[in-house]
């Protein structure tokens, strides 16, 4: 058995799972894969490279997987199942219902969350004979609903044919299509009296006890047909009480409730069982069980990747993956979500695409993930979030709960908890350390730049390009201007990056660059000063998506040795034994400081990330709203305050802002960029596992030799004393 199966994760799971080497769950697995196959809603907030993604992917692929075997098979799925057979014999019906209606395991709340087309649902008993019948239905949330009567004959969409008698929020009653004022208006918390007089062949109606009047005379030709109570809804939500709890508003004169009618005035839906009406809650091919989203496009084809390899050995029924990334044709897309397909992995803005053209349905979707949700917030996405929450049924179709998982390494941020409590289902929290952290495996350092003390820059032979920033600025080496120093760290980072590659010999490394063009400007450098040496390739949004797959594909594949990059690449990137990275400058938001330096130090292995850091001022570009071009070809290099796309960047303070978030004081080097190797573990080797993690082990054993002598010697008296005494 292997150790994952110890956490109830199918055995083919576990297969691969040792396959890929993976012997143990990390502790964020261990903790997070127990609470997702038992059905609850998770926020994940662990280190980078700690294995999230598997920690997700494993229970979903788990629980997708058991769900189209027991659909394939007939069965009920186990979580609706026992209330899909068994609970009887007043519900609503699991089977009789259109699709995008769900009703709640217990069968007495029915939940509609499409909003532009109407679906309903009847009971799964009904009543017939000479008596009066009720039963009550309440609001309990907005939206449009119609609730009343229907024969088995009548559509699910109450009141637009002969069987079925509505009564609607807008106060309008209908029968046949046609739309009568009635009564009065409904909503929110109001509790419709639905009520049924086979004596008088009458269907009647009150709205929070109050008697709204008779509504309709059912024709002579139905008088021995079976009621069933019936609803329909537009991304509405209803709460019925068939009788078995006390009545709101009882109705008196002679009307008994719905529940107690009896074997001799009642009888069961035929379409209400399972056998009945399979296919009604048997998705559409376009209709997945769990939905992931990712801020980038590089990291949706990583976890799409990493299904792929989970799922390997899960066969019979196949699960299918997808993944829905711009830059892929939509014919393509379209054609495989018509094949069937059962994971949806994507970026926002081409999800939304499709799920809003109707190419993707939400009737099934049971997991919400959103992977690095901080990152996708901060983007800009939480109206598509919440947008998309609300399209998705709470209780999916066959009757489970909607499960919505969250993670990143920089989760605790105000607007993920805000999200969470707006969205989340009572969620538990999966936080190995309570703060935003970095991983013990990286080794990360700072490196100050400054253009004062240093001040080669003056003789530099061969220089970085810089971004043009001063292009219309007086700087000349003479003049120690801000624009002069600014101009000075432009250069000096480029040689530092050099030197820093130099100097740990650095055959493997991720570089950050602020912006698109300094990444450009530091490609052309490192190509210009040794071709092979510093072999590289960009990664920013810029670049066309093809070429953007095929950098990260040669950089992974370690055809070039560094991949030079935006924060486009800051998060999530995994790059099995990536030893180095160099931040060129601090990234704005301290968040991503630590998903950056967490590109290297993962998964146990040993990495190194240098920040080089400018003590003075440096002048950057930043294109706001008002820059037409967006930062393509401008060269307004005035500052922002005067609609220029210029700012002053204080990497000062940032680096405060950074150790204050992660209650550290980061080590510094000095501009040899030689790191100490007492002040970390010498022994390391940067990309691999620490294999002298322990170290001082064997000291620990000498030190603890003395005590053990002791101990034996004790025992040894101890038992010799007992002997002694047993011969007295
Ligand atoms: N149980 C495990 N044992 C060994 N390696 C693992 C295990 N689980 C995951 N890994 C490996 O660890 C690496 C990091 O995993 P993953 O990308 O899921 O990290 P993460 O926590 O999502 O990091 P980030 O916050 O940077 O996105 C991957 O290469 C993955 O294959």
């Amino acid at each position: 058995m292997t150790a994952f199966e110890e956490f109830g994760v199918l055995p083919e799971l576990g297969k691969a799972t040792d396959e890929l080497d993976w012997t143990l769950p990390t502790d964020v697995q261990a903790e997070a894969i127990p609470l997702i196959l038992g059905g609850g809603d998770v926020l994940m907030a662990a280190e980078t490279g700690s294995g999230k993604t598997g920690a997700f992917c494993l229970p979903i692929l788990q629980i997708v997987w058991e769900t189209i075997r027991d659909l394939q098979s007939g069965k009920p799925s186990k979580k609706g199942g026992s209330a899909a057979g068994a609970v009887a014999p007043w519900t609503m019906s699991f089977f009789d219902r259109n699709n995008a209606l769900a009703v709640t395991p217990d069968g007495l709340r029915c939940q509609s969350r499409e909003f532009k087309e109407w679906h309903g649902c009847r009971a799964t008993t009904g009543v017939y004979g000479k008596a009066k019948f009720y039963y009550e239905a309440t609001v309990t949330d907005e939206g449009l609903c119609r609730v009343g009567w229907s024969t088995q004959m009548a559509n699910l969409d109450l009141g637009t044919c002969r069987y079925g008698f509505g009564f609607g929020g807008t106060g309008k009653k209908s029968n046949n299509r046609q739309f009568d004022d009635y009564g009065e208006a409904f909503g929110k918390a109001d509790v419709v009296g639905c009520m049924l007089d086979l004596q008088r062949l009458e269907v009647s109606f009150t709205k929070n006890g109050a008697a709204l009047g008779v509504a309709f005379k059912i024709p002579e030709n139905l008088r021995n047909d079976t009621f069933y109570p019936a609803v329909v809804l537009k991304n509405a939500e209803m709460l019925f009480n068939f009788g078995k709890t006390d009545f709101k508003y009882p109705p008196g004169n002679g009307y008994v409730a719905v529940c107690q009618a009896g074997p001799d005035h009642s009888a069961p839906n035929p379409l209400a069982s399972p056998a009945a009406n399979t296919a009604a809650s048997k998705p559409a091919p376009n209709a997945p069980q769990a939905i992931i989203i990712e801020p980038s496009r590089e990291l949706a084809e990583q976890t799409y990747n990493q299904i792929e390899k989970l799922k390997r050995y899960v066969t019979d029924p196949d699960v299918r993956p997808l993944l829905l990334i711009g830059g892929v044709r939509l014919e393509e897309q379209k054609a495989e979500l018509q094949k069937g397909i059962h994971i949806v992995v994507g970026t926002p803005g081409r999800l939304e695409e499709l799920i809003n053209s109707g190419l993707v349905q939400l009737t099934h979707c049971r997991f919400f993930v959103l992977d690095e949700a901080d990152a996708l917030l901060k983007q800009g996405y939480t109206d598509l979030i919440d947008r998309l929450h609300k399209q998705i049924p709470k209780i999916t179709s066959d009757g489970c709960r909607l499960q919505m998982i969250v993670c990143s390494a920089t989760l605790h941020a105000f607007e993920v908890k805000k999200m969470a409590e707006r969205l989340m289902h009572f969620p538990t929290w999966v936080d190995l350390k309570g703060e935003d952290a970095v991983p013990e495996t990286v080794h990360h350092v700072v490196c100050m730049v400054d253009p004062k003390i240093d001040t080669s820059w003056q003789q530099l032979r061969q220089s970085i390009r810089t971004d043009g920033v001063h292009d219309h600025d007086n700087i000349h080496p003479t003049n120690l201007s801000p624009e002069t120093l600014s101009q000075a760290v432009k250069l000096l980072k480029g040689e530092y990056c050099i030197r820093a590659i130099d100097q740990h010999k650095m055959d493997r490394a991720i570089i950050f660059c602020r912006t698109k063009l300094d990444c450009d400007n530091l490609e052309q450098y490192l190509r210009l000063r040794g071709g092979q040496r510093y072999s590289c390739v960009c990664l920013h949004g810029d670049r066309k998506p093809q070429e953007r797959k095929q950098n990260l594909e040669s950089f992974k594949r370690q055809q070039v040795k560094f991949l030079i990059c935006t924060d486009v690449a800051a998060r999530g990137l995994d790059i099995t034994g990536l030893p180095f990275m160099i931040n060129i400058t601090l990234p704005d938001d301290k968040c991503n400081y630590v998903h950056r330096i967490g590109r290297v130090g993962r998964a146990e292995r040993m990495g190194l990330a240098i920040s080089l850091v400018s003590t003075v001022p440096e002048k950057v570009w930043y294109h706001g709203e008002w820059c037409k071009t967006r930062g393509r070809n401008c060269n307004n290099t005035n500052l922002t305050d005067v609609r220029g796309c210029c700012i002053w960047y204080n990497e000062l303070n940032l680096l405060g802002e950074v150790e204050e978030h992660l209650n550290i004081t980061i080590q510094q080097v000095d501009k040899s960029l030689e790191v100490p190797v007492n002040d970390f573990d010498g022994k390391v080797v940067y990309g691999q596992k620490n294999l002298n993690k322990g170290t001082g082990y064997v000291d620990h054993v000498e030190q603890l030799v003395p005590t053990v002598r002791k101990l034996t010697d004790l025992e040894l008296q101890s038992q010799s004393l007992f002997l002694k005494r047993l011969k007295v």
